[in-house]
């Protein structure tokens, strides 16, 4: 937990710079042996293109406005730490095609578009609740995310390496590549919703229910194309527009990327954009108002996320408001919720309450993962399918109490058959979580208990 939020941060809104950071306080950093060879790695990087454009930026905050609105639902999901040793493309586009069948389960039951945004393409750095891990005699930093160590138990992985902030950019751009060609390149096609089911969830009950949605959306799309309306005519029918999302956690590499205006040196619109993703999130451990995450988020212009726990009082969220986004500009900041089955009752009405009266337009997201992680008997992290369903009931309840807009989900989750989540439709218990469990940090929902949970959510959302 962050400690009580101190005063607003000092630095004046004009002395903002992409560096000014640097004269905050930073938590969840690592402290690199060899600094020139950081400063080589960033300097090389601050050559390099922006991985996303600035006018993507502006599209996905006009998107999140609507989100506020209550015109569209945010659906934000990926891994928690993305691996270089996974680049071949497939976890990346199991991720992609989860989350399109979790869309268009929720487009269909919410009859609302969906704003999908992946923790995809540079989820690297990862915040720990202890700087060591000890194993045996032996006492070692913690895993912190690819961008920064190795997840081996091993002293040379475990240090912080600064070429892997090269190694980062590349393999986020590899991701985000294929990304853009799965969007664009067919893949997406509505009329291709039938493939994307995944083998083992195909039998399951969410897989049969998922195939009748399909069927009649099928129907649909045939009356529409004998009408003239078919894929080569519509590109909304043809492809979709993703977004790229990761925790803004190691910002000398944020900062390399930063850019002014298009970020191309071919129109400056004064703005500063950070260039390493479209949206990026403040992590709950590194959310105090003086900190340098904060300093380093309210200069940019993308959509800044920020997580919520169930300590956050009223005055701690309209203070993070304040100093992110005091100009009240629809699309810039999400609130992410995560708190923990059977605590949002309590503690989610007074912030809705609070955040409505003060008029700000952001939108409330829920994370149903990270108050809920539990170690097994066998020293296993995982989380209970039925508590994340709880977070969420819980959630709209709060909303539906308050008159505000339940305006997204924030998952952690994979398309792949993983067993690191229990329970579900697959009944996964303690002993199944040794089949495949590949997450270097926390637990995933699977490609099924994915697909079961967006059809809660669209029940939920048609109920609203
Ligand atoms: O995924 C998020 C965090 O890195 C994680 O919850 C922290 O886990 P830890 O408590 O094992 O450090
Ligand atoms: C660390 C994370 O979340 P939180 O800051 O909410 O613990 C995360 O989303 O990966």
């Amino acid at each position: 937990m962050p400690p009580p939020n101190a005063p607003a941060a000092t630095t004046p809104p004009s002395a903002w710079h992409p560096a000014s950071w640097r004269t905050h306080p930073a938590r969840q950093m690592p402290t690199y042996p060899d600094a020139q060879a950081l400063a080589s790695a960033c300097g090389q990087l601050a050559q390099f293109p922006p991985l996303i454009f600035a006018g993507e930026v502006r599209a996905l905050r006009a998107q999140l406005a609507e989100v506020a609105a209550g015109r569209a639902f945010l659906l934000q999901g990926g891994d928690c730490a993305e691996s270089f040793d996974t680049l071949d493309g497939a976890a990346a586009r199991e991720t992609f095609r989860v989350m399109l069948q979790m869309a268009v389960v929720l487009t269909y039951g919410a009859a609302r578009p969906v704003v999908k945004v992946g923790r995809i393409a540079g989820q690297f750095a990862k915040p720990r609740s202890a700087d060591t891990e000890t194993q045996g005699d032996v006492t070692l930093p913690s895993y912190r995310g690819d961008i920064i160590n190795g997840a081996p138990f091993a002293a040379a992985d475990r240090a912080p390496q600064p070429e892997r902030l090269l190694r980062a950019y590349s393999a986020s751009a590899a991701t985000l590549n294929l990304l853009r060609a799965l969007a664009q390149g067919g893949f997406a096609d509505l009329h291709q919703l039938h493939a994307w089911t995944a083998d083992f969830v195909r039998h399951s009950p969410q897989g049969q229910r998922y195939q009748a949605l399909a069927d009649r959306i099928s129907e649909a799309l045939a009356f529409m194309a004998a009408c003239g309306f078919t894929s080569q005519h519509m590109a909304q029918l043809r492809e979709v527009a993703v977004y790229t999302s990761h925790e803004a956690l190691l910002l000398p590499y944020e900062e390399a990327l930063t850019r002014r205006g298009d970020g191309l040196r071919a129109q400056d619109t004064g703005d500063w954009f950070g260039g390493s993703a479209h949206m990026l999130w403040l992590g709950e451990r590194t959310r105090q108002l003086d900190g340098a995450h904060i300093e380093y988020l309210r200069g940019i212009a993308n959509p800044v996320g920020v997580k919520i726990g169930p300590q956050a009082t009223p005055a701690d969220v309209l203070a993070l408001l304040n100093a992110i986004d005091p100009a009240r500009q629809p699309g810039r900041t999400v609130l992410i919720t995560r708190m923990g089955a059977g605590k949002l009752a309590a503690h989610l009405p007074p912030l809705l309450a609070a955040v409505r009266d003060a008029g700000h337009p952001a939108v409330w997201a829920c994370d149903p993962m990270h108050g809920n992680t539990v170690t097994t008997r066998h020293g296993v992290k995982t989380r209970d399918f039925d508590n994340i369903v709880q977070e969420v009931r819980e959630f709209f309840a709060a909303h539906a109490q308050e008159g505000t807009v339940a305006g997204g989900l924030h998952v952690e989750l994979t398309g792949q058959d993983v067993t690191e989540c229990r329970g579900g439709g697959q009944n996964l218990t303690d002993d199944n979580l040794q089949t495949n469990y590949t997450s270097a940090c926390d637990p995933r929902l699977n490609g099924s208990q994915s697909l079961e949970l967006a059809f809660l959510v669209a029940d939920l959302l048609r109920g609203r």
